[in-house]
Order: structure tokens, then sequence, then C-alpha cells
């Protein structure tokens, strides 16, 4: 998108998209998020399921972010084995075991106080369950900013998806050079998307994935 002569992308028109996701979040109906919340919680299993991974990587879903109170939980019964990220202080992600213990961390965050990994630890994993704002067709991932996951997708050899609330797969990021493409996301199209998610496989994934789900739709590029 971004040949000859074509401007960078501004910084700002990532803080922008944010910006418009965050609020957008914030103003869904305690109702309708607690029903995409289970839907997307049962979708996530689904997808562990299919993907036979005994050893995931997912996060703790803030306010407001895809998956709600009980995605842990649900996932923990799945997989024997989950892993949820520690935020160090230069940003990168540390791993714990996931074993029912939590703390408050920074920015809101609630954070396992299992036994760390370490930061290769996620390279172990069949699946990995990312937090986005948004993705693009083509597995530009845009997150809370602090580059994290930039750092973590290049340790990653497992399929890499993200839950989003409908609206959140778009046609495009601003995509920069460190940007790594992920494989999927986890979404429901509106009207009904909120009850419905299906796993779209992005045109970006440099990952080879085995499976797919029942519900997956591969590529379906609209
Ligand atoms: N649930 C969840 N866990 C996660 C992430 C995430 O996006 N979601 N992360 C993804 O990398 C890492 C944490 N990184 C984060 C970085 C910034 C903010 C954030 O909200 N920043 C706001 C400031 C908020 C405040 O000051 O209170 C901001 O920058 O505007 C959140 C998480 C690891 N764990
Ligand atoms: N490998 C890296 N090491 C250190 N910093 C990086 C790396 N990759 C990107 N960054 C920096 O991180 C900052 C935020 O990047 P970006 O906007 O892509 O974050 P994000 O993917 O939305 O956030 P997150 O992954 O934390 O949810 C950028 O300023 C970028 O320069």
């Amino acid at each position: 998108m971004t040949r000859d002569g074509a401007a960078p992308p501004r910084v700002s028109a990532k803080s922008e998209l944010r910006a418009h996701i965050r609020s957008a979040r914030r103003a869904l109906p305690a109702a309708v998020r607690a029903a995409a919340d289970r839907a997307l919680v049962a979708a996530a299993v689904g997808v562990v399921r299919a993907a036979g991974a005994t050893s995931v990587a997912a996060y703790v879903p803030m306010l407001s972010e895809p998956g709600g109170p009980q995605l842990v939980s649900a996932l923990a019964e799945a997989a024997p084995r989950l892993l949820l990220p520690v935020l160090l202080d230069d940003l990168d992600l540390d791993w714990a075991l996931h074993d029912g213990g939590f703390a408050a961390g920074r920015f809101g965050l609630i954070e396992p106080t299992g036994p760390r990994l370490g930061v290769d630890a996620v390279a172990t994993v069949g699946l990995m369950l990312l937090p986005a704002l948004a993705v693009s067709r083509d597995g530009v991932r845009l997150g809370q900013g602090g580059g994290s996951y930039d750092r973590v997708l290049p340790r990653v050899t497992a399929p890499t998806i993200a839950p989003l609330y409908p609206g959140e797969l778009v046609v495009s990021v601003p995509a920069e050079p460190h940007d790594r493409r992920i494989c999927g996301a986890l979404v429901g199209t509106e009207p009904d998307g909120y009850e419905e998610p299906h796993l779209h496989w992005t045109k970006g994934c440099a990952i080879e994935h085995h499976w797919h789900s029942e519900q997956s739709s591969a590529n379906d590029g609209g």
C-alpha cells in the first residue's frame, strides 16, 4: 500500500484508530458486551480444541477487552498449560504459568502470579490468543501502543489469533516496518455478530497452520 512516494504512516493514524475503538468499546451496553464475551469465550475454546493445542498463550482481558472475565478460566479448562503475560519494565513480556493467582499490575492490568517462565517460553505454545484493538484483513494488528507484541511475535511459531468485537476486523491498519502480521481474528459480523463470532484467517500469516475449525472462513477477503 505504501509504495513509491506514498507518505509513511503517521503515528497519529494509529492513535486515532486506537481512540476510536477504545471509545466504541466503552460505549458497548453491558448486556451486549456480556453476550459477546460469552460467545467469544465459547469460540476461543473451540479454536483451542480444533488446534489440538495443549499449551496455549492468552491474556487476561482488561475492562472492555474482548473475552471478558470468563476467558481465562474457560481456556484453563481446555488447555492443561496456559501461559499469561506479565508486562516487564521495558514493555517486553514475560510469561507466567496460570495457577489461579492474580495481582493488579500497571495500566489497569490484572497479571498472573504463577511461576515465571521467561520471555522465550512463548515459543513453546501451540496456539496464541492475543489482545488487539483491531486487525486488518491482511493481518496487521493494532495493540495498546507499547510495542510489546512486536517483540513477542518473532518468538512465536504457533498460529496467532485475536478475539475482537464486531467492526474491529478492518480493511486496513496503518502498518509500520516493525509490525508482524497475525494469523487470524475471532470476530462476528454485524448485525448478529455479537453472538456469532467466526474465525477469519488473515492473508498475512507467515506461520503454517494445519487445522481449520468448522467455523473458519479462510481469506474471505470481503
Ligand atoms: N489484557 C491485556 N494484557 C496485556 C496487553 C493487552 O493489550 N491486554 N498488552 C499488550 O501489549 C501487554 C500490556 N501492555 C499495555 C500497554 C499499555 C496499556 C494502556 O492501556 N495504555 C494506555 C494508558 C493507560 C493508563 O495510563 O492507565 C495508553 O497508552 O494510552 C495497556 C497494556 C501485556 N498484557
Ligand atoms: N522489537 C521492538 N523492540 C522495541 N521496541 C519496539 C519494537 N517493535 C516496535 N517497538 C516500538 O513500540 C512502539 C509501539 O509500537 P506499536 O504501535 O506497533 O504497538 P502495539 O503493537 O500497538 O502495542 P502492543 O503490542 O503493546 O499492544 C513503537 O514506538 C515501536 O517503535
